[in-house]
């Protein structure tokens, strides 16, 4: 496909996402009907769509509107592309832009600037304080691919040699000392023997960062109590070098927890109904994922403040459901990928006022212009 086309390919999908479709079905309905497309095709027109999401009102300012052709119009001229090289009517690109089209658009301002819906913006000035505007900023531009080096089958250098002969580039990141950042081919990374044989997993840095900060030791018994995927049942896993109990009310998030784990070698058992007391139980609960909105772009213009009520009084109710799994001293670690204070501190502030024999311990904030996603976490401890 040409640039051009490619152009015309994102506006067709992002019109479909307008008319209610959710951006991973509108790019499969337009894959599935664009057989001429190869890969770099398809992640070219992935990457149009989510650029655009992640930045709709500053490339609808742009643009002069929110339809798919406004919003591509938008986007190229933030990345300082000249669109009438692309709006041609040739080799299956947009068509000329009209008179109208060439004149509209100005650079967005206030809280269309950072990218925020208009109720929410106020939140995160609040919430964030001087780092609210970083955090918006860092929430438009693209996600890294990062890797987790798995150390109980290798090391962090034996990882990136076998990933470099296989044509991928990954350097060490700050965050976390098995964390690896994929510089070149991530594309490849899933269909790598490294991958393959469980010497990495795909997994963000701060991600991992949470994990590190846990006090686990080798010997003790740990549960996952919303483990999902299990990114972080895995993670425990390696660490403690031993056994994970994984636990979800929604059994099918942890439908590919088994196969994940033997890939890892990793000795995780899943359990309908956890069952005793445990040293260490991590709650990893449902959040606005406002962290983590480089990757899912659509939460930050789905979500409205009913939904972000009803979420929080998920997370309050876990939180004192699984606490009746920790032994006394023992820790529970409270965890949300979200930015925002409300899913944060403040839920821990009303579990210790309900729950008076508990004490807060180490709690910590990574925020995405840290280079990992959002997330926070907080160390409960059982008197
Ligand atoms: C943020 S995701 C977990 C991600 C996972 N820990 C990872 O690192 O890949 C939150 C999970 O909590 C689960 N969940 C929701 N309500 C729950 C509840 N009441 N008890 C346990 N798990 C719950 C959801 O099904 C979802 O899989």
């Amino acid at each position: 496909m040409t640039p051009a086309a490619r152009v015309q390919a994102a506006i067709e999908v992002l019109d479909r996402i307008s008319a209610d479709l959710a951006a991973e079905q509108a790019l499969t309905n337009w894959a599935r009907g664009a057989r001429f497309a190869g890969s770099k095709d398809r992640a070219a027109v992935r990457d149009h769509v989510y650029d655009v999401l992640r930045q709709r009102r500053s490339v609808a300012a742009l643009g002069g509107g929110e339809s798919g052709r406004q919003s591509m119009l938008g986007l190229l001229r933030l990345q300082g592309v000249a669109p009438e090289a692309l709006f041609t009517g040739d080799g299956y690109g947009p068509v000329p832009l009209s008179e109208e089209e060439l004149q509209a658009g100005q650079p967005a301002e206030g809280n269309a600037a950072l990218d925020l819906p208009d109720w929410l913006a106020p939140r995160f000035i609040a919430d964030l304080g001087s780092e609210a505007e970083a955090v918006a900023e860092a929430l438009k531009t693209r996600a890294p691919v990062f890797l987790r080096v798995n150390q109980g089958l290798t090391s962090v250098p034996q990882a990136i040699e076998a990933l470099s002969e296989e044509g991928i580039t990954a350097a060490p990141h700050a965050l976390s000392p098995q964390a690896l950042m994929v510089t070149g081919n991530p594309r490849r990374v899933a269909q790598s023997d490294a991958y393959l044989n469980g010497w990495v997993e795909l997994q963000d840095a701060a991600s991992q960062a949470v994990v590190d900060l846990l006090p686990l030791e080798s010997g003790q018994r740990v549960l996952d109590y919303c483990a999902g995927g299990g990114g972080k049942t895995l993670a425990m896993a390696a660490r403690l070098n031993g056994p994970v109990d994984a636990h979800d009310a929604n059994p099918g998030r942890l439908r590919d927890l088994p196969v994940r784990a033997e890939r890892a070698a990793a000795n995780v058992s899943i359990v309908d109904q956890p069952d005793g007391e445990y040293d260490l139980v991590l709650c990893d609960v449902p959040c606005s994922g406002s962290g983590a909105w480089r990757r899912s772009p659509e939460g930050k213009w789905t979500l409205t403040p009913e939904k972000l009520a009803a979420v929080q009084k998920v997370q309050a109710q876990i939180l004192r459901e699984a606490s009746g799994f920790v032994r006394s001293g023992g820790c529970l670690a409270y965890v949300t990928c979200s930015v925002l204070r409300c899913e944060n501190m403040d839920q821990i502030e009303s579990f210790l006022k309900d729950m008076p024999d508990w004490a807060v311990g180490p709690s910590r904030h990574f925020l995405p212009a840290d280079g990992g996603d959002g997330f926070f976490v907080s160390c409960l401890t059982r008197a």
